[in-house]
């Protein structure tokens, strides 16, 4: 196809503001996907997204469109993740479009997710065309809408913005006529030796690892000799061709366009998202900016249930491939054994991945609680970066440590801002900035990431109704009052229960730990005790009641030889037991993540 004929874009937007419902719509009006085919979120086909209904890939797929001007074009559609902690997603495939349909919720107006996308789009320099989705809804407030989208960007005139329902399709013929006006088209050279992003890939079994590309210069053939530039691997392609979004294979792709390549490359590890692919007969001078590694916010240990390790280091360096925001270093802990020490981008973040390996692998993972990074200056003046809360030093020996806060844009209608705020506040952020956009504040809360790594955003959701979306950025790292909590089951530590609270928490947490504890772990034979114990101290502690009478207790029932031979038997148990460790399930693991 002529380059002047083809469109690459991306529909962003806030969570649920209806990308992956427009983006199946648009299939259908260029009967991409045939009606027999067509089924609900064509798009959002991974077994978490339909689960949690959100998208967490970004998918791309090639359409045919019949413009009104008689011509045909091609439209490469990438459809991208809402949810905050996928902004990486969002950020690499905008690299590889030249414009985005900023797609806004009539009855929501513009959210923090709509602004921090907009922004990203603006960084790409890409031109946007603005709609307001949902129109159909009797609660859709057009006007309250339309202003919020001009108070973001002047250019945003009610004339510029386009009304539509994407579930009833209303409106949608003219956003297809949009892409191809307003948005330009690619400009590379077809002439020019093969020069490729790598924007995204997967592994398949069969196959290998098989890279998403968009074509800047040149043309791709199958079998070619290719290198990838920052990884120096060369290979010779298997076969190519485009997403529709199965895989159809094609003879040659040629500047502007998007296609997959098959690599026949079995090592994950050798293909990087973001790397140039480039002939190896007649490379180019010149590779790609690529792009940053994204940076983990959140850590925490996933280990084999089933003691499985290689299983699950294929499946990891497996995922990886697919999804290369998230880190992984081998560790050992005693209590679980071996297995890996992960950097996620959040909370949320984690949970999909450890459905992923699960749903995608067959891989059922244990997780330990999840932590940030945390900057440990020693009283000898040495400086420790810690991921893993078992490194964290002995406090004798802490001079102060330093923890990352957030600055958290807190966007919530009016009326939720006080509980909004008093959330906030519990969680030991201080606000730095309100201000109004609309019906809509923005509160500006700085904040320690620890804090709303893990039930923040429900919890927002639930005081704002809702209502309330979150967008998160790094602020800074500062002081924080710091200890580790370490968990004792029958006198011997768990290394893998080891986290770290601010101080002032350390009580009721503790507390409610081994309450937790408590019920999940084990009966043994005699009492088991479970202990938090904080700087040498012990904060709280349960005794885990034994399978049977305790004989030390319930003794007034037997004669007194009765009494002693179970005494002596218990005692021997225990002293057996200290030695040997109870084997712990899932479930003491996860009363941590509870808490
Ligand atoms: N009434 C109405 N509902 C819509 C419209 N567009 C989308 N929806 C509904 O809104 C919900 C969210 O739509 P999705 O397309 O999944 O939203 P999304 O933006 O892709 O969501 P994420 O991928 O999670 O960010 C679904 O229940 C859709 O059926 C519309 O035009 N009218």
């Amino acid at each position: 196809m002529n380059q002047r004929n083809i469109r690459n874009f991306a529909i962003i937007a806030h969570i649920d503001h209806g990308k992956s419902t427009l983006a199946d719509q648009i299939m259908a009006l260029t009967k991409t996907v045939s009606t027999r085919e067509q089924r609900a979120q064509l798009l959002d086909d991974m077994a978490v997204e339909q689960a949690h209904g959100v998208t967490v890939k970004a998918r791309t797929v090639r359409n045919y469109y019949q413009a009104e001007d008689g011509q045909e074009y091609e439209y490469n559609l990438i459809d991208t993740p809402g949810h905050v902690d996928f902004n990486y997603e969002v950020a690499k495939s905008l690299s590889a479009t030249e414009g985005a349909i900023l797609l806004v919720d009539a009855t929501q107006g513009v959210q923090a997710q709509t602004i921090a996308n907009y922004r990203i789009a603006k960084k790409h320099h890409l031109p946007l065309i603005p709609v307001l989705n949902k129109v159909d809804l009797a609660s859709a407030d057009i006007e309250a809408a339309l202003a919020g989208l001009h108070d973001l960007d002047s250019a945003f005139t009610p004339d510029q913005v386009l009304l539509i329902s994407a579930k009833t399709g209303q409106g949608v013929p003219a956003v297809l006529e949009a892409i191809r006006t307003r948005l330009p088209a690619p400009t590379g050279d077809a002439a020019a030796p093969l020069k490729a992003l790598v924007f995204d890939s997967l592994y398949d079994p069969y196959q290998g690892v098989i890279a998403y590309v968009r074509l800047i210069d040149g043309q791709l053939k199958s079998p070619q000799a290719l290198n990838l530039m920052a990884a120096d691997c060369h290979f010779t392609s298997k076969s190519i061709g485009v997403m529709t979004p199965n895989m159809l294979p094609q003879t040659s792709l040629h500047a502007g366009d998007v296609g997959y390549v098959v690599t026949g490359i079995k090592d994950p590890k050798q293909i990087r998202v973001g790397d140039t692919l480039t002939s190896a007969e007649t490379p180019t001078s010149q590779p790609l900016p690529g792009y940053e590694p994204a940076k983990s916010m959140v850590f925490a240990g996933l280990y084999p249930q089933n003691n499985d390790f290689p299983a699950l280091k294929a499946a990891v360096q497996k995922l990886n491939l697919n999804d290369p925001s998230f880190t992984f270093v081998e560790e050992r802990s005693e209590a679980l054994g071996v297995g890996f020490r992960c950097g996620f981008l959040g909370a949320f973040h984690l949970q999909i991945i450890r459905e992923r390996l699960q749903d995608e692998y067959g891989i059922d993972v244990l997780t330990t609680a999840p932590n940030v990074t945390y900057h440990v200056t020693l009283k000898n003046g040495q400086h420790v970066v810690v991921n893993n809360p078992v490194q964290f030093p002995a406090f004798s020996l802490i001079e102060h440590v330093e923890e990352p806060f957030m600055k958290a844009e807190i966007t919530t209608p009016d009326a939720s801002l006080n509980a909004v705020l008093k959330l906030a506040e519990q969680h030991k952020g201080t606000l730095i900035d309100l201000s109004n956009n609309g019906e809509l504040v923005v509160a500006v809360v700085k904040i320690p990431l620890s804090e709303i790594a893990s039930h923040f955003f429900s919890e927002l959701k639930s005081v704002s109704h809702g209502f309330a979306s979150l967008n998160t950025t790094f602020y800074d790292n500062e002081v924080s009052d710091l200890v580790k909590v370490e968990v004792d089951i029958n006198y011997a530590p768990v290394d893998a229960l080891t986290f770290v609270v601010h101080r002032e928490d350390a009580p009721q947490m503790t507390q409610q730990l081994v309450i937790g504890l408590k019920s999940t772990v084990p009966r043994q034979l005699y009492p088991t005790p479970v202990q938090a114990i904080v700087e040498g101290k012990v904060l709280a502690r349960v005794d885990v009641p034994p399978l049977r009478k305790n004989a030390a207790v319930n003794g007034d029932k037997h004669s007194v030889s009765k009494k002693a031979a179970l005494l002596r038997r218990q005692s021997a148990n225990k002293r057996r037991a200290t030695k040997n460790t109870i084997k712990l399930p899932q479930s003491v693991f996860n009363t941590i993540l509870g808490i």
